[in-house]
């Protein structure tokens, strides 16, 4: 393992010489980190690097098969001491293991609720926790449902009862993903208020130019194994993306401008005055052959707009049509069977059943359309998973594996593999390109130019630049309403500006 210089003081954390196997994978192989006190630290590589891996191992939620971890250069507590490893570290996830029907002061104090003669005193962990919020700058009421709070309000809920446990290494796994352009601001602002107040992090993006804005040092994995540790001002751009991919890469992503979209193409998606419970009176059109991109902050209402075009929400009033057929309220059957393909927000809730193997998820939704006695025959569902597998780069060692053992970019690649799957005349896309890495952007919104080229409507529901440059034009929503339009060749201040609602500078 190639390890960085080290200083005085022993790194806040290390791990040295790991090395995990899953069966037949090798997720890390002797690989290690070193992160110094007060720093801000990456840690990037491709999808199935084995990021996530490390993550579980430097919080004692896995054990590795080699190894060790060191805190201060002590090593860790036992696996089974769950108290010692919760002093000494953190990880906020994408998703939320706060408990929804719990309030904020609840889950701040779970487990470990201040007693008054045997009793839990609910004035004194209301106290403690405004007390332990204020010490932070958490500016989130104490006894609020916490299955209310906004992604970001909860993030910093999660860091607050991290840093009360006494924890000063905090591990954030690809934090922004869920946030849009105003949360990701404010976000930084706190980790570097809380990196002066002492506070390490170990972060976690697949968006390079984050790294840069935020971090110090920089470590990348390739193939389960520490590729190199540098400070990021020493490694640009390129030569980071060469340490990820193992190559000097051209990054090759569509952009629709100078492209010129055929006006008499037939309407394959028609939405008009459509409203529901967060977007009201909303119309739009797409063309075969079309990309269109909706995009807008995360409480914009484009999700919404989208989850009822796909049939996994509900609206009201007007109508959506798919080519001339009338697409009924909250249908995911019909939408299916009217030509609807969907990658859903949620991949966990809606995508994908991560107990079954990539074949049987991929070919869910032809199995839907061939209703209850359909069958597949096995060629069919095995060669759906392989094209699957070979056109979007899945990391996996066949279509027989589980989605479970799948890193989380993998799983997404398998959920466009399962929109694709009913060969659909309208493909509604929500955020495709979450946790994918630079690589496999490039394949995931190369398959949105096959598509458009094939002659499918494509709506590309998103606020990622990279993903909208894919379209022919782009509808900006805004409290609920489309206020918008911009046609492909936009600047990205001007597009920028508009989803945030700001003027372009
Ligand atoms: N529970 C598991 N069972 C089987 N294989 C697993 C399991 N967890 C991870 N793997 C495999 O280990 C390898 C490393 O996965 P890991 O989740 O650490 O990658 P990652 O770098 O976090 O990727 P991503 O950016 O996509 O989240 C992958 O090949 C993955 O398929």
């Amino acid at each position: 393992m190639q390890e960085p210089p080290s200083g005085g003081a022993p790194p806040i954390v290390e791990a040295i010489g790991v090395s995990k196997r899953y069966g037949p994978t090798i997720a890390l192989s002797d690989a290690g980190i070193r992160v110094h006190a007060g720093e801000s630290h990456a840690l990037v590589g491709r999808n199935g690097a084995g990021k996530s891996t490390l993550v579980g191992i430097l919080t004692g939620l896995r054990a590795s098969d080699t190894g060790e971890v060191r805190f201060s250069g002590e090593p860790a507590p036992p696996l089974s001491d769950r108290e010692g490893w919760r002093q000494r570290v953190a990880c906020v996830y994408q998703h939320s293991t706060i408990i929804p029907d719990l309030t904020v002061a609840e889950n701040l104090f779970i487990n470990r609720q201040p007693l008054q003669r045997g009793f839990i005193s609910w004035p004194t962990l209301r106290r403690e926790a405004r007390a332990l919020l204020d010490r932070w700058n958490v500016s989130v009421p104490e006894d609020m449902r916490a299955g209310d709070l906004r992604v970001e309000a909860r993030q910093l809920v999660e860091i607050a009862r991290a840093l009360s446990y006494g924890a000063r290494f905090i591990i954030l796994d690809e934090p922004t993903a869920q946030l849009d352009g105003e949360e990701i601001k404010r976000l930084f602002v706190r980790i570097r208020e809380l990196q002066a107040a002492g506070v390490t992090f170990l972060f976690i993006s697949h968006h390079l130019q984050e790294v840069y804005e935020i971090c110090q040092t920089v470590t990348v994995l390739r193939d389960a194994r520490h590729i190199v540790t540098a400070p990021v001002a020493d490694l640009p751009k390129s030569r980071l993306i060469e340490a990820m991919t193992g190559e000097n890469v051209h990054l090759d992503i569509a952009d629709a401008a100078g492209r010129v979209p055929d006006p008499t193409a037939p309407v394959a998606l028609t939405v008009e005055r459509i409203s529901g419970e967060d977007f009201s009176d909303v119309s739009l059109t797409v063309r075969s052959g079309e990309v269109v991109g909706l995009s807008g902050s995360t409480s914009s209402g484009r999700v919404g707009v989208a989850e009822a075009i796909a049939g996994l929400g509900r609206y009201r009033g007007g109508t959506i049509r798919i080519g001339s057929r009338t697409l009924p309220s909250g249908d995911v059957p019909t939408a299916l069977s009217l030509g609807v393909g969907c990658v859903p927000k949620s991949r966990h809730k809606e995508g994908l059943v991560l107990s079954m193997p990539i074949a049987d998820n991929t070919t869910m939704t032809i199995n839907r359309l061939l209703g209850p006695l359909g069958f597949i025959p096995p060629a069919k569902r095995r060669n759906r998973a392989e094209e699957t597998i070979r056109s979007l780069g899945v990391v996996t060692q066949g279509p027989e594996q589980l989605v479970s053992g799948l890193s989380g970019g993998n799983q997404q690649k398998v959920v466009m593999g399962r929109a694709l799957a009913n060969d659909p005349a309208v493909l509604v896309l929500m955020d495709p390109t979450a946790g994918v890495d630079v690589k496999s952007k490039e394949a995931l919104l190369g398959v949105v130019e096959r598509m458009r080229a094939a002659g499918k409507a494509i709506l590309v529901v998103s606020s990622e630049v990279e993903d909208l440059r894919t379209c022919d034009r782009v509808l900006v929503m805004r409290h609920g309403s489309i206020v918008a339009e911009h046609k492909a060749g936009w600047s990205d201040n001007a597009l920028v500006a508009s989803i945030e609602g700001i003027e372009a500078l």
